[in-house]
Order: C-alpha cells, then structure tokens, then sequence
C-alpha cells in the first residue's frame, strides 16, 4: 500500500531570478520531515506551493492521492495547516481569534460556543500560552506570537502540519518545546514537513531530510547518513565538524 500522504512530483517553479528545479519530496504518515538549507535555498517556496499559495510552473502535488489543482481552499484547509514565516495580520485581533482562524473549515456557524473556546485554550495551553487568549496579538513577543501560530494550527486539527523555520523566533526551550509537541502528535499519526535552520534539531527530531540548495534536493535521507562534513559543508559552504551523539543516534553539528 502507498503510505504516502503527500507528493511533489517533479516539481518546477519560477520567480525572475530563481527557480525551483524538478522536486521530489514525500511525506508519510505519523513521519516528521526537514527541509534544511540555506537562506534563499528555495524552502518558503516550496512549502507555499505545497499549500498551494502558489502555482507551479510544471509537475504535481498529490494530496492524499488527489492532485491539489482540484481541491478548493476549505479542502485544502482539512488537510493542510502552515504556520507561515510572515504572518502579519492587518486588524488588531485578540489571540484567541488568530487561534480561531484555523478553525474556518470546520465552523458549524460565525459565532464561536463554549466547546470551541475550550478547544482554543486548550492548543494554548498546549504551546505554554494559557490565559493569554484575551491578549492582543500585536502586543505579544515574537516567540509568543510564533506559539499562538501553532496553537492556531493545532487547534485546524489537519492531518498534515508545515511549518517554515520551526524554530524561528523561538529560546532554545521553546524550540525543543515546540519541535517535541509536533513530535508527539507525529505519534498520533499526523505527518509534519517543516523548514530549518537548526540543523542540529533537524538531525535529533526528522526522520528524514531534504537539502535544498539553489532551488535544488542535493541529498536526501535519513540524518544519521546524510549529515556528515561533506554534505554539510557542501550545503552551507562553510567549514564545520560533525559528532556523532555521545549517547543517542543522532549526528551533531559543529560550525
Ligand atoms: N515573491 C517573490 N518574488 C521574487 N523572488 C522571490 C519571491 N519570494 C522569494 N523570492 C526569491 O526566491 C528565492 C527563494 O526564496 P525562499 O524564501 O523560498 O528561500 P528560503 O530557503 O525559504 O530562504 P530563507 O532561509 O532565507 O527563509 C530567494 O532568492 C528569494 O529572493
């Protein structure tokens, strides 16, 4: 059985000056994939066009098993939550009203009840933000409003989560916080596809990994072969060592 819930199949796109060339990514369920790579690899890009925010210049994306040019937006809503690097809202809303917006698809009516409001501060607590749901969300730090973002995609309950640069924004607490809360509902059987560029959380939480560079996969694998001073440095043209973990399975990075 095809166990693959989401694939991008030679997947072309242009902007002026860069291109995405002939991508490959797949995603199965209750798995946790990486997208590492350097700035302007092609990475937000890639994730847009996933959650069909843009469009291809050619090739496929196959949404559980269904080409995503024929589903609408609220179809794709079920399937798909991201958490976007630049999330600007234009109005002042509180957080509890960020959260709620994921939950568009799934609204019985305009107005939220109490079971919906017991749901929102429930993916607050989630993300350590409890009691925060009558704040103004323009009010909240960065870490903060990165955290009510994925309280938001929590709370759209879709079987696939993106995330561009998980970690962004985030301490190191909140980022391993975070990281193992989307691990654990990868336990749960939902599939994460998230950008990083903490490659040492990448290597410690993904089952498996692709390197972008210049809008191309330049390896691919499990971390614990694929990470190792010649890709790495290959990837970032920079000079770094590689450990292996003194006691789990997983390599580290030393820049
Ligand atoms: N709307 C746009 N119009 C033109 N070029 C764009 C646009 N958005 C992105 N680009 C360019 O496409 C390339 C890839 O950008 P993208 O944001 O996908 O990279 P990234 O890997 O996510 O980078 P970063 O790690 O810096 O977030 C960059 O060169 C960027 O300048």
């Amino acid at each position: 059985m095809n166990n693959k819930i989401l694939e991008v199949k030679n997947l072309c796109f242009s902007y002026e000056n860069f291109s995405l060339n002939n991508l490959n990514i797949s995603l199965k369920k209750g798995t946790f994939v990486g997208i590492i790579g350097p700035n302007g690899a092609g990475k937000s890009t890639t994730l847009n066009l996933i959650a069909k925010l843009l469009k291809p210049k050619s090739g496929k994306i196959i949404l559980f098993g269904k080409d995503i040019r024929k589903l609408n937006r609220l179809e794709i809503a079920k399937l798909i939550s991201f958490v976007r690097q630049d999330f600007n809202p234009a109005f002042e809303f509180k957080v509890k009203d960020i959260v709620e917006m994921g939950g568009y698809h799934k609204s019985r009516s305009f107005f939220s009840n109490c079971e919906d409001l017991t749901k929102i501060k429930e993916s607050l607590k989630i993300v350590g933000l409890e009691n925060f749901e009558n704040r103004s969300f323009s009010t909240l730090s960065g870490g903060e409003q990165r955290r009510a973002l994925i309280a938001r995609s929590l709370y759209q309950e879709t079987p696939i989560i993106l995330v561009d640069e998980l970690t962004a924004h985030l301490d190191i607490s909140h980022s391993i916080k975070i990281v193992e809360i989307l691990k654990q509902l990868t336990k749960f059987g939902k599939s994460v596809l998230a950008a990083f560029h903490n490659i040492n959380i990448a290597a410690k939480y993904c089952d498996y990994i692709y390197a972008l560079k210049n809008g191309k996969i330049i390896f691919e694998g499990i971390p614990k072969n694929v990470i190792y001073k010649e890709n790495i440095q290959q990837l970032y043209e920079t000079e770094v060592e590689i450990l292996p973990h003194p006691t789990k399975n997983y390599p580290i990075v030393i820049f």
